[in-house]
């Protein structure tokens, strides 16, 4: 028996190792045009012999720069379809700390049933050729999956299971949706070149209109544009606009730009995308970050007028400043700079306008760009005409109507015998939200609305007085200056005065004496003539 065993194993052997070896000649061997022509005709005898069709859905298909939304719908679909059936599971995200979102291992084959037809599902992986290597997973890696089923159930599966396997998916998208705060931060280093730039955490903010304090008019007029916004798929497409509307907020520092960014996303249920434009290389960049953001999501750029040099004019200066320098800085120095200015962001205000409302700036829609700045003077008017930035809110200092909110949401108070007094102090000084909502907040378990008010109160007093000193200091300043360019043009009006005097004088002198020289003048022609007469 064990005889007859080791015979047959010695058997398969020998004729593996032929096999190997017939293959190996035909590698070698055979001109390509014949093999190409065996792949093809092979492909076909093993159709007769093989019954099965393959699909196969990429993650980022051929030439596109963007993310396969139906390979995404099929991972959420298995994930919750068949995760059951799978062997070997990945672990991904935490769905609000409770659960776990499993999905299908690299390689990994499952089995689905559709109508009482069974098809399978398996996953690929496959890195590019690389040489380095690393012991991080390569994010560059391609993803796939394929659906393997008989031919005879080739309507059924490309029509109706397919649609419903995307009607599911997209259906367990939204019950499972968690919004993300993305960034694009320089993350090249961390595993190589990645596909994305952006990077994300999930978006917790819990900044809401509810709690943002500001006039209550102009909040519902803000949320009705919203909303207005978020229904206005059809009329943008009936008027021809793409479906993206710009915000621009400005307002001094703690007014609750930033604050009001993620109440928007709250309220319309947006991802949020923070771009930081000193990061991004260049225009071809920022066009590639722009198309891969998804539908409903708010881009916001914080503190653009810091961004960016965006006027020609401050480049130029700087281009003179640098011509100037240029011969006195050593080498090493000139060439430290050269890196530094590589290194620097080459976006530039056109590259921004187009990437606001460009041709790219409609692939996909629904999206909101909120700029916020605190010096709306210094934007360039191209940035914020209409139809890039269709509204512009401004955030301002606490008023009354903001405070009453702030107190609602930090002290549960809506009405207080200090309401008055506050009201009073708010209208004749300048506190930030922020500043108010730190002062009411309380800092230890025993200060209650009582004392939190009088400390606004206190803070409130302080601050007016502060703000009277300074003006009063600036009055002061100005007035010594104005006294000091009173002094510089009385002193230069007597200089001026001494001088003409001085001229009219020197003039009279040189006057006087050209007299005298006439008479001398004369008297030596005579001599002269004299002389000339006594010579000749
Ligand atoms: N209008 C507001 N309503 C509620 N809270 C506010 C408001 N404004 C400021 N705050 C509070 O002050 C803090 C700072 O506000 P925020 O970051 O929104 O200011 P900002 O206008 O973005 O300032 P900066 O210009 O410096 O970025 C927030 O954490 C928030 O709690
Ligand atoms: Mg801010």
């Amino acid at each position: 028996m064990m005889a007859n065993m080791g015979h047959m194993f010695s058997q398969v052997g020998s004729i593996m190792a032929s096999v190997m070896f017939v293959y190996a000649m035909f590698q070698q061997y055979f001109p390509y045009q014949f093999r190409s022509y065996f792949g093809k005709y092979s492909n076909i005898v093993l159709g007769f012999v093989y019954p099965y069709i393959r699909i196969k859905f990429d993650e980022y298909p051929g030439d596109r720069f963007k993310r396969n939304e139906v390979y995404t719908t099929i991972k959420t679909y298995l994930s919750a379809n068949s995760s059951a059936r799978a062997k070997r599971l990945k672990a991904h995200d935490i769905k609000d700390s409770k659960s776990l979102v499993l999905s299908i291992d690299d390689n990994e084959e499952v089995t689905d049933e559709f109508e009482g037809v069974k098809l399978w599902w398996t996953s690929h992986t496959s890195s590019p050729k690389n040489n380095s290597f690393s012991w991080y997973p390569n994010s560059d890696d391609k993803r796939s999956y394929t659906l393997t089923f008989h031919r005879r159930h080739r309507d059924l599966i490309t029509t109706s299971y397919l649609g419903h396997v995307l009607k599911e998916g997209k259906a367990i998208e939204v019950k499972n949706r968690q919004r993300k705060l993305y960034t694009n931060g320089s993350n090249e280093n961390w595993y190589g070149a990645k596909r994305t730039k952006w990077s994300h955490v999930l978006f917790e903010h819990p900044a809401t209109f509810d709690t943002l304090a500001m006039d209550p008019k102009k909040k519902k007029e803000i949320v009705n544009d919203l909303l207005k916004f978020k229904k206005g798929k059809e009329y943008y497409a009936k008027v021809g606009k793409a479906w993206k509307r710009g915000y621009l907020l400005y307002g001094p520092p703690g007014t609750g730009k930033s604050t009001m960014v993620s109440a928007m996303a709250n309220f319309l249920d947006y991802d949020v995308y923070d771009l930081e434009l000193t990061s991004v290389k260049d225009n071809t960049e920022l066009r590639k970050l722009l198309i891969d953001t998804s539908n409903k999501s708010i881009i916001v750029i914080e503190d653009i007028d810091c961004s960016l040099d965006l006027t020609g004019q401050r480049k130029k200066e700087k281009a003179e400043k640098k011509k100037g320098d240029e011969e006195e800085k050593d080498p090493a120095r000139k060439r430290a700079e050269e890196m530094e200015d590589a290194n620097k962001s080459k976006v530039t205000l056109s590259g921004l306008l187009n990437f606001i409302d460009g041709i790219w700036s409609a692939c996909g829609g629904e999206r909101i760009i909120v700029f916020t700045t605190n010096y709306v003077d210094k934007l360039d008017p191209a940035l914020i005409r209409r139809g890039r930035m269709d509204k512009r809110i401004e955030l301002s200092y606490c008023c009354f109507e903001s405070f009453k909110v702030l107190a609602k949401n930090y002290l549960d108070v809506e009405s207080h015998e200090l309401f008055a007094e506050i009201e009073c102090l708010l209208g004749e000084t300048k506190m930030t939200p922020a500043d108010v909502a730190e002062n009411i907040m309380p800092k230890s378990d025993d200060e209650d609305a009582d004392t939190c008010l009088t400390n606004l109160i206190e803070a409130l007093e302080k601050e007016k007085e502060d703000a009277k000193k300074k003006a009063e200091e600036e009055a002061k300043l100005k007035e010594e200056e104005e006294a000091k360019l009173k002094a510089q043009d009385e002193e230069m009006l007597k200089a001026e005065k001494e001088e003409k005097v001085e001229k009219k004088e020197g003039e009279q002198n040189s006057a006087k004496e050209n007299g005298k020289c006439t008479c001398n003048g004369t008297s030596s022609a005579k001599e002269v003539k004299e002389n000339g007469s006594v010579s000749s």
